[in-house]
């Protein structure tokens, strides 16, 4: 298929692009580089282009003519989209907007969407399936529900599909470590925690130690995210032949705290590296952990590597390789 992916420059895209090219398609990045890196694209072409420029869309669309759109482009920190929710709803609802208007001038009908397990807030049961309430508790989350909310109106009226994968917590890189997570300033546990063993920052913060949970810290359902990318393919394939609109959650189906997290980061650089505990980071849900039966069931998708040493280890290699090839640039 021929397929357009936004954000395939970033993280979770750049995996998912290299599962695209593998199994043989067609592919045009969108991506405006804010986060993302040309290096980081495996397969397929790219268009450095903004969501919020529609003439550079419509540019992409006329002259790649995709048949399915994949859509990752957006903000992803939790915690500053507390501290800046214009930004948020502005690149992930109005520039989301944008891209779904050049869909429909463009006569594409098959969207799959990145959304989060930021969507449920505090579920009140875990783990949490996709039947459950949606109680967003900061503006990452919002604007993941009301772009939910579109898609479905938008399928309703008719003429357009999408299934909407909403992701727990991505983790892990490239078993050859050619791609992984690569920001200015990590947020994210893992890759912090790797940066601290690494020297990068002095010590790592443990944010709240007195959630409801069995150490006091939150607790996460950690995907690898070639596992993660393979969902995709799945769920393209499956979107592609039937024809069906689904909402499916990606996860394991059992998570890990904070300090857990922080022990596995300590056994697999062989570094005990200096960790302090520290109040509650805004926006943060003490647990969240994936039901995902329904992906499983029906797009027949099973994690291969579900194994939180060989996520972190994977993180670990990549980690040590972008850091020297940075150093070797310098
Ligand atoms: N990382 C996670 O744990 C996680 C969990 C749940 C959902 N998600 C979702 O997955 C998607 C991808 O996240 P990621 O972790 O790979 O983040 P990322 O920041 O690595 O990737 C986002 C990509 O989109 C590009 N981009 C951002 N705004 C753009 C714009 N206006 N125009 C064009 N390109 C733009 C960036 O340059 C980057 O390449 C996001 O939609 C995010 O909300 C991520
Ligand atoms: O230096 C750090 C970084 C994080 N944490 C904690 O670790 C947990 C995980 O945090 P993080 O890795 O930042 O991920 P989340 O905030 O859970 O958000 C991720 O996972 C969500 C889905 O669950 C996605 O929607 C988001 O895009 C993605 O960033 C949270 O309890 C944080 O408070 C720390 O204690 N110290």
């Amino acid at each position: 298929m021929k397929i357009l992916v936004t954000g395939g420059a970033g993280y979770i895209g750049s995996h998912v692009v290299k599962a695209l090219g593998e199994e043989g398609h067609e592919l045009l990045v969108y991506d405006n580089l804010s986060t993302g890196h040309d290096w980081a694209i495996l397969y397929g072409k790219l268009v450095k282009g903004e969501l919020a420029d529609s003439r550079c869309l419509d540019e992409a669309f006329s002259a790649f003519k995709p048949e399915a759109v994949l859509h990752f482009a957006a903000s992803i920190q939790v915690e500053e989209s507390v501290r800046k929710p214009l930004r948020y709803y502005r690149n992930n609802v109005s520039n989301s907007l944008n891209l779904l208007d050049a869909m429909e001038r463009h006569g594409v009908r098959n969207l799959i969407y990145s959304s989060t397990a930021a969507v449920y807030g505090i579920p009140d049961r875990m783990p949490a399936d996709e039947t459950m309430p949606l109680n967003p508790i900061n503006p990452y989350g919002t604007s993941k529900v009301m772009m939910e909310t579109v898609l479905r109106d938008i399928a309703s009226a008719g003429n357009f599909r999408y299934i909407a994968l909403r992701y727990f917590n991505v983790a892990g890189a490239d078993a050859q470590s050619r791609i992984g997570q690569a920001y200015a300033d990590a947020t994210h546990l893992i890759t912090r925690a790797l940066k601290t063993a690494h020297g990068e920052y002095p010590k790592l913060s443990v944010f709240g130690t007195d959630y409801p949970t069995a150490d006091g810290t939150c607790i996460r359902d950690y995907i690898h995210v070639d596992d993660l990318a393979d969902a995709h393919i799945r769920a393209l394939n499956y979107l592609v032949e039937t024809g069906r609109t689904e909402i499916m959650n990606c996860g394991y189906g059992h998570g890990f705290s904070v300090k857990e997290v922080v022990s596995v980061a300590k056994k697999v650089t062989g570094i005990d590296f200096p960790v302090e505990e520290t109040d509650r980071r805004a926006g943060d849900p003490p647990e969240l952990i994936a039901d995902s039966t329904k992906l499983r069931r029906l797009t027949g998708w099973q994690p291969r590597h579900d194994d939180l040493e060989f996520i972190i280890q994977t993180a670990w290699d990549w980690e040590l390789k972008y850091s020297s090839r940075l150093k070797a640039n310098l």
